[in-house]
């Protein structure tokens, strides 16, 4: 009679199995998964394998049983510390980023930089330097390789802005002389994160003003008052969040960069290429409702090449940003110069120009219904279905919020509302693998008092606003979806 299989070698068979399902892959391809010490390379055969669909399944089963396995070993009082104290972490990302350090060890290469020279450039006291990037380099974010002397890593580079390091080091220093120690809101200088990935846009928006505002959800909670947001708690703010960002441009220009750098974290949702572009009438209007910048309408001019497309953001967004953007590019603007794209002002609580309302085939909304609580999601989505012809079609693209237990029979027959069985003793929502889509939910309760969505709360936030959800996309290893919806 064999003994039974203990949890510790469930978690371990699982991390082996889909460990070997990996590497057979990365030998098929000619290459091998990047190691923690190689950069970040975005264009390299080794992380194209990490993006395989194969892969990312193995890796999220093999992440989610290594995770479990250290919550099982480490001692349990020490596990809730690290959880306690996880708040430090973006102190020293942000310490880091003050410091201009991922650029300056680009420049330093392999052999790294002692911490003493790293400060010396931008005259930052190298004690609290140094122990900012060893908490760091124990999270696998930097690397320590001889003492006090450190290296970028593959999790550190990808925060590379590939700007001139002198000219971030000025800003820097510019930013210190023009700021009072004891600024809530210190002046970002948007041009760091002008034509970058928008890596360091997105870390240094969430070490910044997300998590100075997660520090007040706990008192939000407690007095039960969400006439405030955690944001405005936090900033002491009286207006909207986006009427900060309007106030402060390089905070909005941080924002939307942080936007673009979201979608590089995870180029795999950009995969999502379920809903056929090509089936929209030609000539027919696509609306990118709160298009931001205007990159995902820049996706849809070539995904959609046959429609029109329209980019609706607040007056000043389109004027500071949007405008700005596609006109400093050549491309970008020779689509505005023959109409294709028509980049314009309008405020999503308020019904659409009769003129789009004529031919328009698809409201598109990326990241849009998540920045809202759910009245005013409603509110949102009632204006587009006033503004619809039978056949417009709506297109949430957001995070669907997976259940941690099965989903519900009758949500499970939306076409696409896959829940994948996961093998025991996983989490059926897969964990830590799964963490991102928790923690974005808490920076959306932090900044607005909003959320990200479970199926079912989508599913009757849509229904109360006249839409029904007709099919949803995903892409595997990710939650964020496109949910395409019919009018009722
Ligand atoms: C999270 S960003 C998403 C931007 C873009 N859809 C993307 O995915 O990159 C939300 C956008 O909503 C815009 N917004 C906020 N309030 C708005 C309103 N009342 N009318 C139109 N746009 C608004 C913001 O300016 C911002 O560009």
């Amino acid at each position: 009679m064999t003994a039974p299989v203990s949890n510790l070698t469930s978690l371990v068979n699982i991390i082996a199995d889909n460990v070997s399902v990996i590497e057979d892959l990365a030998n098929r391809m000619g290459t091998s998964y990047p190691t923690i010490s190689d950069l970040y390379e975005p264009h390299s055969k080794q992380e194209e394998l990490t993006l395989n669909p194969e892969v990312l399944s193995a890796a999220m089963l093999a992440v989610s049983a290594a995770s479990q396995l250290a919550a099982t070993l480490k001692l349990p009082g020490l596990t809730l510390l690290d959880r306690a104290n996880a708040f430090h972490i973006p102190s020293a990302l942000r310490v880091t980023s003050e410091a201009c350090v991922v650029e300056i060890l680009r420049d330093a290469g392999p052999q790294g930089m002692h911490v003493q020279d790293i400060a010396n450039q931008t005259g930052i006291q190298p004690g609290i330097l140094g122990r900012s990037l060893r908490l760091l380099s124990t999270h696998y974010v930097f690397a320590e390789i001889s003492p006090n002397v450190f290296v970028n890593n593959r999790l550190s580079s990808m925060m590379d802005t590939g700007k001139d390091t002198k000219y971030l080091i000025d800003i820097a220093k510019t930013r210190k002389s023009t700021s009072k120690s004891d600024d809530i809101v210190s002046n970002v200088a948007g041009d760091k994160y002008t034509d970058t990935n928008g890596v360091a846009a997105l870390i240094d928006q969430c070490v910044d003003e997300v998590f100075k505002s997660s520090s007040r959800i706990s008192h939000v909670a407690a007095v039960n008052d969400y006439s405030k947001t955690p944001f405005q708690c936090a900033m002491q703010y009286n207006g909207s969040m986006w009427e900060f960002f309007e106030k402060y441009p390089g905070y909005l220009q941080r924002i939307q960069m942080a936007m673009v750098g979201f979608s590089h974290l995870q180029p795999h949702q950009q995969m999502i290429s379920g809903f056929d572009w090509s089936k929209l009438k030609k000539d027919s209007y696509v609306v990118d409702v709160g298009g931001g910048n205007g990159s995902e309408a820049l996706a849809i001019t070539k995904k959609a090449p046959h429609v029109k497309i329209f980019v609706e953001d607040l007056e000043q967004t389109i004027a500071q940003v949007t405008t700005p953007t596609w006109n400093s590019n050549p491309t970008q603007k020779s689509l505005i110069e023959s109409e294709k794209v028509v980049l314009q002002a309008h405020d999503f609580f308020t019904v659409q120009p009769s003129h789009i309302v004529s031919k328009v085939s698809l409201y598109h909304l990326r990241f849009i219904t998540h920045d809202w609580p759910t009245p005013e999601g409603i509110k949102i989505l009632k204006q587009l279905r006033a503004s619809s012809l039978d056949d417009t079609r709506l297109m949430l693209v957001d995070q669907i919020v997976p259940y941690a237990c099965p989903i519900p029979e009758d949500l499970g027959k939306i076409e696409g509302a896959i829940s994948l069985p996961t093998p025991a003793p996983l989490l059926s929502n897969l964990g830590e693998a799964n963490s991102d889509v928790y923690t974005t939910d808490f920076t959306m309760a932090a900044l607005l008092n909003a959320q990200e969505r479970t199926l079912g709360e989508f599913h009757s936030m849509l229904n109360e606003a006249g839409w029904e959800i007709e099919t949803i996309y995903q892409a595997v290893g990710s939650s964020l979806s496109q949910i395409v919806c019919k009018v009722i």
